[in-house]
Parts: structure tokens; C-alpha cells; sequence
């Protein structure tokens, strides 16, 4: 029997140029879209009369790009989404995900790209359901103090010893799904992006669990248009360097950034009358 199933295009790379007079914009896009509904035939018989080619979804990318400008990924990704679920009976739903990559403007016409964080997008939108997902990805932060990890369980293979001054860092993956799909999302963002950060920043730290409930919190509490908020934290380690053997003292200032394994915290924090999800959104 045919399970779930779904098929579109993904990774679109887009680059809009908004040719405003001297001053020009520009939006760099990472677009995947996955359209699922009556698509059965095609799957038991090879019948594709039900099929959009996914060659016809990047087209439509980049048409509507020229067509309708690109603003917000959010905005753009409604009006995909909200296309292929209206044009096409066959389309039940539609999920569009985004990926922004920020440029930092130079000059009128010259752009550098950031290289750190990434904006992320995913709207799922069905006939009856519009669920918009906003969020980031690659956000590496780092305190070199307050932060503290002891009291935890110890058995026979325990050899962690307690920490009562350490480095904590992580690269933060976030989602979080909005109430509704008409925001201000980029002042939307913003605040989020800033909620995240002040909360990493602002907590006195006794876990990486701590601070994730801590950032999600700070983000329902700022952010009334945002319902839930999903992190994966990866505990970025830092191990203090023994330099004993050189006759040297090293009181929480020379260490080995650790690349893997690394510890990786996941939560979500959500508000209390958060309305229930209509898609699948975990990270
Ligand atoms: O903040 C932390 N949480 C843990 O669960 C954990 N486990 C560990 O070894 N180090 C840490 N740090």
C-alpha cells in the first residue's frame, strides 16, 4: 500500500535585483517547495495527469520573482504556497520552506554576504489550513562566564567533574510557528532574533537546558504573534588546556574548542493558549 507522499522542487536558488533607481535591493533565496494530494496514479500506474512538474515549480519561482518582487521570505513563500494549492485540484497542501541568506549593503549596488546565521522560512498551507513557521539557523553565541553545570547524576562511568565557571556556546537552530499569516515579519523577526540573544546574553547559566527554556520564554513573552518556539541547542564545548606539565597556571583562560560529540539540547516552550499546530513543523 502507498504511504504518505509528497514531491516538489527543492533548493531554487534565487537572487532578485530590485533595480529602484540608483539604490538597488537584493534577496538571495534558497526556495524548496513539496506539494502533496491526489497523486496515487502516478505512483502504482506511472499515470502523470495529476503531475506538475517539478521543473514547472521552479519556473514559478523565478516568474513570480520577476512578477511580484521579493519581499519577506514569508510573504513569498504564502504566495507559492498559496498558488500551487489553488491552481492545482490535484494539490492538497503545500509546503514551502525558505532558506535567506543576508547581504549587508556596501555601497548603492555592492552587498556583502554575512556569514554567519541563516533566516529560515516553512509556511504549509491546504485548503483549509495557512501555518507559518519563522526562524534561524547557524546563530553561534558564547559566554565566557556565568555559566555553571554540577549537581548532576553520577554512576560508574562518570568522569565529568563539575563546573562552576565555563565557557557555554552554541550555534542555535530555532523555529517558532506564529498564531496567525499576516505579521509584520520582518519586524517579527527581528524581535525574535533579539529576544533569543538578549535571553542567552541575560541568563546565569546552570544548564544549557536552563538557557534554552529561558530564550523560548523570552520569546512567547515578547513576541504575542509567536505561539510556540522550538530550539536545538548543540552544547558547544570548550575544555579548559592542562598546562600543568609546562609549570603553567590556567584559571579559565586557555582552552580546546571541541568539535564532537557534543551534548544537544532540544526543547520547545510554547505559549499556554497556543493554538494547535495544523502541520508538522519539528526541526
Ligand atoms: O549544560 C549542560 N547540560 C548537560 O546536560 C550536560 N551534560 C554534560 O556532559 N555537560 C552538560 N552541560
Amino acid at each position: 500500500m502507498l504511504g504518505p507522499n509528497r514531491y516538489g522542487k527543492a533548493e531554487t536558488r534565487l537572487v532578485r535585483v530590485h533595480r529602484d533607481g540608483d539604490s538597488h535591493g537584493l534577496v538571495d533565496f534558497n526556495v524548496s517547495v513539496a506539494l502533496s494530494g491526489d497523486l496515487t496514479a502516478t505512483h502504482l500506474t506511472g499515470d502523470n495527469s495529476g503531475v506538475l512538474p517539478t521543473d514547472t515549480m521552479k519556473n514559478t519561482v523565478y516568474a513570480f520573482a520577476k512578477e511580484h518582487g521579493v519581499g519577506e521570505p514569508e510573504t513569498f513563500a504564502l504566495l507559492l504556497a498559496r498558488h500551487f494549492v489553488s491552481s492545482q485540484p490535484q494539490v492538497h497542501a503545500a509546503k514551502v520552506s525558505v532558506e535567506s541568506f543576508v547581504w549587508d549593503r556596501l555601497g548603492p549596488h555592492s552587498f556583502r554576504k554575512r556569514g554567519d546565521h541563516v533566516r529560515t522560512t516553512v509556511v504549509h498551507v491546504s485548503s483549509e489550513t495557512v501555518q507559518v513557521v519563522s526562524g534561524v539557523t547557524g546563530l553561534v553565541l558564547l559566554n565566557s562566564t556565568d555559566s555553571e553545570f554540577h549537581g548532576f547524576v553520577e554512576d560508574g562511568y562518570t568522569t565529568l567533574k563539575p563546573a562552576t565557571d565555563r565557557i557555554l556556546a552554541t550555534a542555535v537552530d530555532a523555529r517558532w510557528r506564529h498564531t496567525g499569516d499576516d505579521t509584520d515579519w520582518a519586524a517579527s523577526h527581528a524581535g525574535a532574533m533579539d529576544a533569543l540573544v538578549k535571553a542567552f546574553v541575560g541568563t546565569y547559566s546552570y544548564s544549557l537546558q536552563q538557557t534554552l527554556y529561558a530564550m523560548g520564554a523570552r520569546v512567547i513573552e515578547d513576541r504575542p504573534e509567536i505561539a510556540e518556539v522550538r530550539l536545538a541547542l548543540p552544547n558547544k564545548h570548550h575544555y579548559l588546556a592542562d598546562l600543568s606539565p609546562f609549570g603553567l597556571d590556567n584559571p579559565g583562560e586557555v582552552f580546546i574548542a571541541g568539535d564532537r560529540p557534543y551534548g544537544l539540547i532540544e526543547g520547545s516552550v510554547s505559549r499556554d493558549d497556543a493554538p494547535a499546530a495544523t502541520a508538522e513543523w519539528w526541526l
